[in-house]
């Protein structure tokens, strides 16, 4: 079957020519119409293989088979009908650059052990390491065996099971500008590939001033002949709207946009997930979710640690940046978003841009900023941002920010979109708070005192730690009197779904094995997220703006609450009766 003469359209398929490819070595294929015949193996043989394997079902994450999404209906890029034999004779190597990194460590290889561990990954999978850092295969296998970990209500066969991933894994050390470097792994690729159709996926897990050598690299020296080459983006995608444009540019001379997976790992997470399940699928939420009912969102992160360690790529991004423009606006915008037409990937991220060029850019005077300071209690210090030896002294980069946005619809009108982000608080927690409006003549006023603010109804979804939907609801207290509190319906995950809930990372990795978009941010998303920030950005810096300083630990700069006054609203995780 040919499998390299023509460029392929957008869609997703197993079999994308590397045509699909933008690169030197695709356009000669494409001009003298190479064609890479396929090496055949016995049927029987691999059917056998796999048996019993969950990887022939997968599902990604919006419940398409796996397979349906990646090969595309089960049609070649021709239209040809592909075979279960053919499926199972392709091959899958994930490559990951800069697996000597904190990034790779801590979440990548664990996530992808995760998906082996629950077969979910293919039976003919490979996991390359690459970096400048010398390793040989042993030495990468010794330096992420520490950070595997079997699911806590699964240890059955863990150690047999990351010893079985282990040998999967390999390392090639080398330069990231180095398309001589690529090409010797393009070689041990294809050796462990061995003729079959190869499939490679390439997670960037890179500082981004680099993002660009490496797709260079892959593109022109080891992207697949005769299978499909995705490549995962780590964020920061630039740091405005003119370095963001900048970066998309350069990545889509070697890349099409169908081939870039910006990841935002907060789309992977299970409560993040379940916000539009709760909202379309559910009667009681949908008909509430407007100016009409609802009185202000709140979207609020917290991290009870400071930079530690990342004080040099932070100072040059700042908590805005870092969290609120990608994270918490991902979030806003699922959470506002109207009905899409279907849960396919571009129906859902058309709705997600909608709302985003719905919202008026951030004004200066609806957001402030905060850094944190350093700090004694109980015996113990706790440095200052300034003294981490990464961080310039003087720095006025923010490690708190609390913002007022606006969506400028008809659902949205007129509703405070409160965020508030900061690192070394109090305690570490994500979460979207709905406040509702007040009861309007409510027959039980006086039994609510005279603060209506604690009788309003709020619904929170508490992405970290300890996941939870609860709806805070005024409740008559058991007894002969009238006395109304506020009580919690409340959803906590580990009593519910005792099972372990996995991490971001496997699903976005899956999803990027199935080829599918709708976790991963679309360029034009990425720019209407910046032209919301970079104005109140570039006057943040212009202007010099000294941060509001706090105490490691404690909740934050007071200059939040003011924001919310002004829209006369409070946040709610104030309150201090959360479940
Ligand atoms: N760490 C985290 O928690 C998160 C990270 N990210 C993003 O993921 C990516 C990776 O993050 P992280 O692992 O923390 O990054 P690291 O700083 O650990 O860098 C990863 C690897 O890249 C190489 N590297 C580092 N600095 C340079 C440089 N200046 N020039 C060339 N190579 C360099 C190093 O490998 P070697 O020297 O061996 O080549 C390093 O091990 C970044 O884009 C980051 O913003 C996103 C969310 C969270
Ligand atoms: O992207 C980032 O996210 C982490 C927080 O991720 P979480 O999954 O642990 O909540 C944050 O610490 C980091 O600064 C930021 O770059």
């Amino acid at each position: 079957m040919a499998t390299n003469s023509s460029p392929c359209s957008s869609s997703s398929t197993n079999f994308l020519p590397s045509s699909y490819i933008k690169n030197e070595r695709t356009v000669l294929l494409s001009r003298f119409v190479v064609t890479v015949p396929r090496k055949s193996t016995g049927v029987t043989q691999i059917h056998s293989r796999a048996q019993g394997r969950k990887y022939s079902h997968i599902k990604s994450s919006n419940g398409h088979p796996l397979n349906a999404v990646s090969l595309k209906d089960g049609l070649d890029g021709k239209g040809i009908p592909v075979s279960e034999a053919e499926k199972e004779e392709s091959t899958l190597s994930i490559t990951v650059v800069g697996a000597s990194g904190d990034l790779a460590k801590k979440k990548i290889f664990p996530a992808l052990f995760a998906l082996f561990y629950e077969d979910w990954l293919p039976e003919n999978f490979t996991v390359f390491g690459y970096a400048r850092t010398k390793l040989n295969d042993e030495e990468l296998r010794n330096m992420i065996s520490g950070t595997l970990t079997c699911r806590v209500n699964q240890r059955e066969n863990c150690e047999d099971k990351m010893d079985q991933f282990l040998k999967r894994c390999f390392y090639h050390a080398g330069q990231y500008d180095s398309e001589g470097d690529f090409s010797e792994l393009d070689s041990k690729l294809k050796v462990k590939e061995a003729g079959k159709v190869s499939n490679r996926l390439f997670y960037l897990s890179i500082p981004p001033n680099i993002f660009v050598d490496v797709v260079r690299s892959v593109g022109l020296r080891a992207s697949s002949l005769n299978g499909w080459t995705r490549v995962i983006v780590e964020k920061p995608f630039g740091r405005d709207s003119e370095s963001s444009g900048e970066l998309t540019r350069s990545l889509k001379q070697y890349l099409t946009e169908d081939q870039i997976f910006r990841i935002d790992h907060y789309l992977g997470k299970e409560l993040v997930e379940n916000l539009s399940v709760l909202r379309f699928s559910n009667l009681v939420f949908e008909p509430l979710w407007s100016r009409d009912y609802i009185r202000s969102v709140q979207l609020i992160f917290s991290e009870d640690f400071g930079t530690e360690g990342r004080g040099g790529y932070f100072d040059n991004y700042g908590i805005i940046r870092d969290i609120m423009q990608n994270h918490l606006l991902q979030i806003l915008a699922l959470f506002a978003m109207e009905t899409p037409v279907s849960l396919d990937a571009e129906d859902v991220r058309n709705e997600k841009v909608k709302v985003l060029r719905s919202m008026k850019p951030l004004k200066l005077g609806d957001v402030i900023v905060g850094q944190y300071k350093g700090h004694s209690k109980s015996g113990r210090s706790y440095p200052a941002y300034t003294d981490d030896p990464t961080v310039p002294k003087g720095s006025l980069t923010p490690t708190f920010a609390a913002a007022a946005l606006f969506i400028n619809n008809a659902r949205w009108d007129g509703v405070p979109f409160l965020m508030k982000a900061g690192k070394a608080l109090h305690t570490r927690r994500a979460e979207v708070r709905v406040q509702f409006r007040h009861v309007p003549g409510n027959l039980y006023k006086r039994n609510f005192g005279t603060d209506l603010d604690m009788a309003t109804n709020e619904l929170v979804l508490r992405v970290q730690p300890d996941e939870a939907i609860y709806l805070r609801i005024n409740n008559k207290v058991p007894g002969l009197g009238m006395r109304l509190d506020r009580s919690n319906l409340n959803l906590l995950y580990s009593a519910r779904y005792p099972r372990e809930i996995p991490d971001a990372y496997e699903r976005l990795l899956l999803d990027a094995m199935a080829g599918e978009r709708r976790l991963f941010i679309r360029s034009d998303e990425l720019d209407a997220a910046w032209a919301l920030f970079t104005p109140m950005l570039k006057e943040l810096e212009e202007k010099k703006i000294a941060p509001e300083l706090y105490p490691h630990g404690s909740r934050g700069p007071v200059g939040a609450h003011y924001l919310a006054a002004k829209y006369n609203v409070r946040w709610g995780d104030l309150g201090g009766d959360d479940s």
